[in-house]
């Protein structure tokens, strides 16, 4: 099962590793033509009914597998107005090899007769109008075509979903298609089982390593659409540079404000590294029980994403205090370094995602291992056992929650350098205010990657984890679709 966001995610992580979207589009109308010569035999009249997106461009893949029937292909709309590269190229494709081609501009040639576009007349009617693409209920003339393609008495063959299906599995439309068959690509949607049709899952060839591997559709799948969120980074004590590069890279990937919750004794110091944090000062040397709860009040309150563990240290009434506060905490929490080592026997409602490097990972009772990729299945089970995502950081990072494990090869060994650690946990903490946390988690990983590798062009292995915050909004916005 996959839903369509993902799926467009996995997609673009097929392109990067070589994979067009055009060549999945190709894969595509190939499986919906045998979803067609499954059901009418040579010569039968199939009308195709095409959408601008990329859904109509499966379609017109389609009809050029189609040539031993009598295929008419039907836009809805004017053919300046597709909407993709792909699906143009393929349109242009038909226009030019003579196929019977025909753009509908007025939804009234469907509600006034539909027997004008020969639906009644047709052996198999396919849906093209719309995929995973879709926002709400059908709208015009998708709204009309779906109403005249439902009255037909004819076989409906519908391209990945039936249109004015939601994939992503929220409300369907009260005007979508009825089809008798559908042809879904890659991996079956959430909901699909529950329509009265008979579907099929095509592999389009889509490799496994799009799925497996982090990559920058996963970017895309968690990226800030504007800035939101306040991250309270709870650290500080022993160390004062860990907070403060978490709190610095969460306002790079997008936070508005990132507060720093920090011992009177090093507040100023952290303060001191950027005028761009909010730097709240409790009293005393380290964090205690007796703070813990004042902290936590304040998270409740503003209902914050906290990273819990940058530069704690580990005295024990600070673990003491860590355990406190997760046990209460009800929110969205990235436990880092080591508060990450009160997790393992913790009851608590909050969402954590723990991000432990290799040794941190064994002390919490996971495997140990040189090359983690190697042990992901050890991690997914750690991470089930634990009831929290796991993001565990190596030269591959393993990202799961239990059920679903990615693996981000992003990164560079330059970034062994102290603190790429600390503005990981930054990124996570921005990116779970926009996105699920293993999404937000797999994303993190991957960015921060990239940003190494960036700087590892012209630095090697000089650079340091605060130079990598600059580079953070490029890797994070740079790449994404105009
Ligand atoms: N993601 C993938 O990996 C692949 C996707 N493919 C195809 O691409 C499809 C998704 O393509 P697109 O993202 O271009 O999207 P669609 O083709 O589903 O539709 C996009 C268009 O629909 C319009 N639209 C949105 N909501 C509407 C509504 N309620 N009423 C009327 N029009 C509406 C939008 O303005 C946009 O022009 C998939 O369903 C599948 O058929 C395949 O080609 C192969 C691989
Ligand atoms: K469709």
């Amino acid at each position: 099962m996959i839903t369509g966001e993902r799926m467009a995610a996995v997609d673009a992580n097929a392109a990067a590793l070589g994979v067009p979207r055009k060549q999945l589009m190709e894969s595509s109308g190939h499986a919906v033509a045998r979803a067609v010569r499954a059901v009418a035999d040579p010569g039968a009249r199939v009308v195709v009914v095409a959408g601008r997106g990329n859904n109509g461009g499966d379609a017109f893949v389609a009809a050029r597998f189609l040539d031993e029937y009598d295929v008419t292909t039907l836009l809805l709309g004017r053919a300046d107005q597709i909407g993709t590269e792909i699906a143009r190229e393929n349109w242009d494709a038909l226009q030019r090899s003579d196929y019977d081609t025909r753009s509908v501009t007025d939804s009234s040639e469907f509600a006034s007769d539909a027997t004008a576009l020969d639906l009644d007349e047709a052996d198999v009617i396919v849906d093209a109008m719309l995929g995973t693409g879709i926002s709400g209920d059908l709208r015009e003339p998708a709204a009309t075509a779906a109403r005249a393609i439902n009255d037909a008495a004819t076989t409906v063959v519908a391209v990945d979903v039936p249109s004015g299906f939601d994939a992503d599995g929220g409300d369907h439309a009260d005007n979508a298609v009825e089809a008798d068959r559908v042809v879904t690509f890659h991996d079956t949607k959430p909901g699909l089982d529950e329509l009265a049709a008979d579907v099929t899952v095509a592999d389009i060839g889509i490799p496994d390593a799009a799925e497996r591997f982090v990559g920058p559709g996963d970017i895309d799948l968690a990226r800030p659409d504007g800035r939101a969120g306040r991250p309270y980074i709870i650290g500080g004590g022993p160390y004062t540079g860990a907070p403060a590069l978490a709190a610095q890279a969460a306002l790079r990937a997008s936070a508005e404000l990132s507060f720093v919750a920090a011992p009177e004794s090093v507040a100023g110091e952290i303060q001191g590294y950027s005028e761009d944090l909010i730097v709240q000062s409790y009293e005393s040397d380290v964090l205690t029980p007796e703070r813990a709860e004042d902290l936590l009040e304040t998270a409740e309150q503003y209902d914050n994403v906290v990273v819990l563990g940058p530069g704690l240290g580990t005295a024990d009434e600070t673990l003491e205090a860590a355990r406190q506060f997760l046990e209460s905490y009800t929110g969205r929490v990235v436990v880092d370094a080591d508060a990450l080592e009160v997790v393992p026997d913790l009851e608590t409602e909050a969402t954590l995602v723990c991000t432990p490097n290799r040794r941190e990972l064994a002390g919490m009772g996971g495997p140990d291992v040189d090359d983690l990729a190697d042990a992901a299945d050890e991690i997914e089970a750690f991470a089930a056992e634990l009831g929290h995502v796991v993001l565990a950081k190596g030269a591959n990072d393993v990202i799961t929650d239990g059920e679903r494990t990615r693996i981000s090869r992003s990164g560079t060994v330059g970034m062994k350098v102290g603190g790429t650690g600390d503005t990981l946990a930054g990124i996570v903490a921005a990116l779970l205010e926009h996105a699920e946390p293993l999404d937000a988690a797999a994303a993190g990983a991957h960015v921060n990657g990239v940003a190494g590798e960036r700087l590892a062009e012209t630095q090697a292995f000089g650079f340091l984890a605060s130079d990598m915050l600059e580079e953070l909004p490029a890797v994070l916005w740079g790449g994404a679709d105009e």
